[in-house]
């Protein structure tokens, strides 16, 4: 083994990957469309892993102790754990990723309880594996011995590590019964035990192998008590005693190691690994000496990586000095609690003046990933040579907090009173049957009722309407009278196409939650702020850095004017607050639940404000409803009572007349079935297509008995259904469900779909629902 004494004194777990200028994003996008070769693409990509790690050292971290993370991917680091073992080839790394003639894409889900999405490997008994590609090798050499001959840096591999890996993996088609990718552990830790020994061969002191599934139930469901404990110590077991390799960071991010049926913070201590990783800011710091800590080196993940606001670097400097003797630890360093992956590069990125809340004082609050870096490498030399010697940067972010505190719009009064003046009244409608009686009177609609769920193709004229209205390169009218005429087709459109309850088509909206971040009191959005989706896709979430409060409606014209174009009912389309705050930034300063009521009264007034205009029928969308329910099973309670309870205050407003429509994709519903039943909508749309349906039944005998629009058209791809598929589809339903609560509609909104088999499917959509509706 070499001989570097201890962790390095401070570190990242991971840096973005995407490029401060979305590099990566178009160095993938230009050799997908076949405007570079793949020798191109490599260069591109060499280059920015290079730029990256220099960046790092000039920020602060240290360029010859394995001090930077290698944590580049060219799309997933999931699937490039895949390559490593040999289950997906390297060469057809792309195809797996994205699908092409061949085959089609992996799977692709979210990554933990971030907005992160990874793809899902298949793995079964037979599945070869071995190791089948040195990237990691690569990738350390070439920053190590640059080619060109400029500064080299020693940077740390970054691996997902095996138990987490198998844990991710599903079970290839085939593979027969009651067989769990676990079964493949030694054959996988085989595997990485070549991976250690070719990188110490190649002069790595240190990797990183990251197990983020130690500390999630959802991620370890189905093992039996004590499997998951023995299985790290067998891995862990193999993998430090083989020869020549680098010293082992351990990382378990997103949670507590500790909690659950295993301490697996005593399996790691206990095991040769030379460092841990520890989350300090989801998970507790030990309170106790660790048994086995004395030879390993505790990083202690106190900045948040998760999220984008400025660190308290005195109480973080303390809580570091004093774990060693609390924990026992050999040595303690510091780290950020998650890779960086999940925030922006640089608060200096962005201009911070005034417009879209970009209140300048923001900037001296907020901490994207190269300020998350100083701040590391300031604890760090606080640790070393004292706080004395970083005085002034703790000052500094002492200051920073205390303005922040203080600033206004930080805490409202009024919005706080109001928050806490909400009863269980607020939360409840009038019973079903009566809301039912009064819809069915009010709406008049036949039987399996047609509808859409929000959004219709957005063209590239409707973006361009937008985009030169937020340059100010169009006026407001002209704009508006842009939106009004994209309405007006598509009302046209649907009442052609004989649907019952229409939408407006949303193409004022740039993102269903950016939309309402830009008109809420206590939000901010960036010009800039991007953070990798999946592969090549970013998405820009908004900062919620104040109490929310709601200047003035922000839906109510576009509704009611699309509703001014026709007789038949127009849904009022309005995004829900768990879905905002999943898809936000979220401020650290106030329990999420409480964020979420302010959010709830928002919407509430808002929902007040199209149902006084007449809209008889309002959508609050949730599909991000699963997507925060926490990674351990005893959080998950306490989040779904506020979530739930979240929707009910937005919508309680609501007189029985108006029927109130949810809509949830992107996610099993399995664990949150009960909470779908507890929002209490009159009708319940969710993608149910690729499933065929089988959400129907189980929400049926949850007990859930109102309205039900299960996704009869996949719209996640061009694909025209047929009317036999469709009316296939709607038999299903109708048959496992009381036929008069069905609705006909597909999976999700139509926004990034096209006219042709927009139209075309809806109109097979209809002629099935017309047909099934006949057999009733
Ligand atoms: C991701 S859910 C999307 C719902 C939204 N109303 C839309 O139709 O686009
Ligand atoms: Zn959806």
């Amino acid at each position: 083994m070499p001989s570097t004494p201890a962790f390095p004194g401070g570190t990242i777990l991971g840096y973005p990957r995407i490029g401060r200028r979305r590099e990566l994003k178009r160095a993938l996008e230009a050799h997908w469309s076949g405007r570079t070769s793949a020798a191109e693409l490599a260069e591109t990509l060499a280059a920015l892993r290079l730029a990256t790690a220099r960046h790092l050292v000039a920020l602060g971290l240290d360029a010859g102790d394995g001090s930077v993370p290698g944590s580049f991917s060219p799309y997933d680091h999931v699937l490039d754990a895949a390559v490593l073992l040999g289950i997906e080839p390297a060469d057809r790394y792309f195809a797996a990723a994205r699908g092409d003639a061949t085959r089609p894409p992996l799977e692709m889900t979210k990554w933990f309880d971030t907005n992160y999405h990874y793809l899902v490997p298949e793995i079964g008994p037979g599945t070869p594996v071995s190791f089948a590609d040195d990237a990691p090798v690569r990738w350390f050499t070439e920053a190590a011995q640059p080619a060109d001959g400029g500064a080299p840096v020693v940077t740390r591999p970054v691996v997902v590590g095996p138990v987490t890996f198998l844990l991710l993996a599903t079970a290839a088609p085939g593979a027969p019964e009651g067989f769990r990718p676990l079964d493949r552990l030694d054959d996988v830790v085989t595997a990485y035990g070549e991976l250690l020994a070719a990188l110490g061969a190649a002069g790595a002191p240190w990797v990183q192998l990251d197990e983020p599934a130690l500390v999630a139930d959802t991620a370890t469901a189905g093992l039996a008590p004590g499997e998951l404990a023995a299985a790290v110590e067998r891995a862990y077991g193999s993998l430090t005693a083989v020869a020549g390799r680098p010293q082992i960071l351990v990382a378990a991010p997103y949670g507590d190691l500790r909690t659950g049926d295993d301490d697996l913070l005593a399996v790691l201590a206990a095991s040769d690994v030379e460092a841990i990783a520890v989350d300090l800011v989801r998970g507790e710091a030990p309170s106790r000496p660790v048994p086995g800590l004395a030879t390993t080196t505790l990083v202690a993940g106190l900045i948040d990586g998760h999220n984008i606001w400025r660190a308290d670097l005195a109480a973080h400097l303390d809580q570091a000095a004093a774990l060693a003797a609390t924990t026992g630890a050999g040595a303690v360093t510091v780290g950020t609690s998650t890779s960086l992956l999940h925030v922006p590069h640089d608060v200096d990125d962005e201009t911070w003046d005034g417009t879209d809340g970009r209140d300048p004082r923001l900037a001296a609050w907020l901490a994207f990933a190269d300020q998350k870096v100083t701040e590391v490498v300031t604890l760090a030399n606080g640790l070393r040579h004292g706080a004395d010697a970083v005085g002034a940067q703790l000052a500094a972010a002492s200051a920073a907090l205390a303005d922040r505190a203080a600033a206004a719009g930080v805490v409202v009064p009024a919005v706080r009173d109001r928050a806490a003046a909400l009863g269980d009244d607020d939360a409840t409608r009038a019973p079903y049957a009566e809301r039912a009686a009064a819809q069915a009177d009010r709406l008049r609609l036949p039987a399996l009722p047609t509808t859409t769920i929000g959004s219709f193709p957005q063209t590239p004229q409707i973006r361009a309407a937008r985009n030169a209205w937020a340059r100010g390169a169009a006026t407001d009218a002209e704009y508006r009278t842009a939106m009004r005429d994209e309405i007006a087709a598509v009302i046209t459109l649907q009442e052609e196409l004989g649907l019952d309850v229409l939408v407006h088509g949303e193409p004022e909206r740039n993102d269903m939650v950016q939309y309402f971040a830009e008109q809420l009191d206590g939000f901010a959005v960036t010009a800039g702020g991007w953070v990798q989706s999946y592969g090549s896709r970013c998405v820009r979430p908004p900062i919620l850095w104040g109490d929310v409060s709601r200047p003035a409606p922000m839906t109510v014209e576009w509704t009611s004017y699309a509703q001014s174009l026709t007789t038949r009912p127009v849904k009022g389309m309005l995004t829900g607050p768990v879905t905002i705050l999943a898809w936000s930034f979220v401020r650290d300063d106030l329990p999420l639940a409480d964020v979420a009521a302010q959010v709830a009264l928002a919407l509430r007034d808002e929902v007040g404000d199209l149902t006084a205009a007449g809209t008889a029928v309002v959508q609050v969308d949730e599909p991000a409803l699963r997507e925060l329910l926490p990674l351990r099973r005893a959080d998950q309670p306490a989040y779904l009572a506020w979530s739930v309870r979240a929707f009910r205050v937005a919508t309680g407003g609501a007189g029985p007349d108006v029927q109130v429509h949810t809509h949830l994709c992107y996610s099993d519903f399995g664990e949150v079935i009960d909470a779908i039943d507890g929002l209490d909508a009159d009708v319940t749309s969710l993608e149910a297509a690729r499933s065929r349906m089988e959400i129907v039944p189980e929400l049926h005998e949850a007990g859930y008995a109102r309205g039900i629009g299960p996704g009869v058209w996949d719209i996640h791809s061009p694909r025209v259904p047929t009317t036999a598929e469709v009316t296939e589809q709607l038999t299903l339903a109708v048959r496992a469900v009381d036929p008069a609560l069905v609705w006909a509609n597909p999976d999700c909104g139509l926004k990034t779909r096209g006219y042709e088999e927009t139209t075309a499917s809806l109109r097979n959509l209809v002629a099935a629902a017309h047909a099934v509706r006949a057999t009733l």
